[in-house]
């Protein structure tokens, strides 16, 4: 996770339409005022979990499709996160490897109980039927396997992810420099240790490590508290609600400035009130704003990365 936090602060020293603002910042940290407001994890009672391998199964299967939700206006993560955990709840083998390796469109469209369609559906079946194939042909067909010989640290979890399964490598090339953003491995990591509350399958000694999760909610909340400030052609196309390509420099600029942005607010809480807070935390908190906004306007890339 190096590597993420590094590289993005790269971009956001090099970036063209995404500005991080220092006067925003230590208006954040001062209205948070050293203590950042505990979010639950499954504050909203969404998620599968009986404190075995199944719930890590369910988790591994929920993070792989956990992307792009916005071209169907009535779908949220929510649905996937409950329509997963009903799926586990009705019959225990739903997540086996072999069973992910031969869904269609259709049969995962009704696993979810979702009428039409899934965006980037395509994308979605063929990222089950990897995370089945590498599941089983390096880890004895189980998600816990691959948690459990990460010897408790969340940054050899993301690295074993990101070589065995390549729909995770969330990373791409911005002005000649590879960026990494690794949002749905760290997110795994994450729910694991909400989930498990850093015990078990949950326990990593290096939490700390894991950075925000670049996606397309914590850019657009940060921007409301006026840590990032967008170049007015790029304020122009995410009002118009235009779509951003993946790869282009805007949006790599606002996935890594936000990753930056917060590692910049939590050195911040550290300096003033002397509390170490987690990059985790931090997220939960503002993404949990951020979906609760029924004002929030956010980009929109397609993207099997978030
Ligand atoms: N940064 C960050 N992004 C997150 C999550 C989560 C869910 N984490 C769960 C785990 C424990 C908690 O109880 C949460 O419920 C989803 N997302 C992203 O949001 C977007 C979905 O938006 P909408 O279309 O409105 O549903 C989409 O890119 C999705 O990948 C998070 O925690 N942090």
């Amino acid at each position: 996770m190096e590597e993420v936090r590094l590289s993005a602060a790269w971009v956001a020293t090099h970036s063209s339409h995404v500005t991080v603002d220092s006067t925003g910042i230590e208006r954040a940290v001062d209205a948070i005022n050293g203590s950042v407001p505990k979010v639950e994890w499954d504050f909203e009672g969404i998620h599968y979990f009986d404190n075995g391998p199944l719930t890590v199964q369910y988790l591994f299967v929920l993070d792989a499709l956990n992307f792009c939700f916005w071209p169907d206006k009535d779908l949220s993560y929510d649905h996937l996160a409950s329509g997963l955990k009903a799926a586990i709840q009705n019959d225990k083998s739903v997540f086996n490897a072999d069973r992910l390796q031969t869904y269609t469109g259709p049969q995962l469209r009704e696993l979810l109980k979702w009428p039409r369609p899934l965006p980037l559906e395509d994308e979605r079946v063929r990222l089950l039927h990897e995370v089945g194939l590498e599941l089983e042909r390096s880890f004895g067909g189980k998600a816990a396997n691959l948690v459990e010989s990460c010897g408790k640290s969340a940054a050899s979890l993301v690295a074993l992810i990101a070589r065995h399964f390549p729909g995770f490598r969330d990373h791409s090339v911005y002005k000649g420099h590879q960026v990494f953003l690794y949002k749905r491995a760290q997110i795994f990591a994450a729910d694991l240790w909400g989930a498990f509350k850093g015990q078990g399958y949950g326990e990593f000694n290096d939490i700390g490590a894991v950075t925000i999760f670049a996606d397309y909610i914590v850019p657009a909340v940060l921007r409301q508290l006026g840590v990032l400030k967008y170049s007015s052609s790029l304020a122009g196309k995410i009002e118009a609600n235009k779509e951003i390509d993946s790869g282009t420099e805007e949006e790599v600029e606002l996935r890594a400035c936000s990753i930056y942005a917060v590692e910049k607010m939590r050195d911040l809480i550290k300096m003033k009130s002397g509390k170490q807070v987690l990059s985790v935390e931090l997220d939960l908190w503002l993404w949990s704003f951020g979906i609760q906004s029924q004002s929030l306007l956010h980009h929109r890339t397609l993207s099997i990365y978030y």
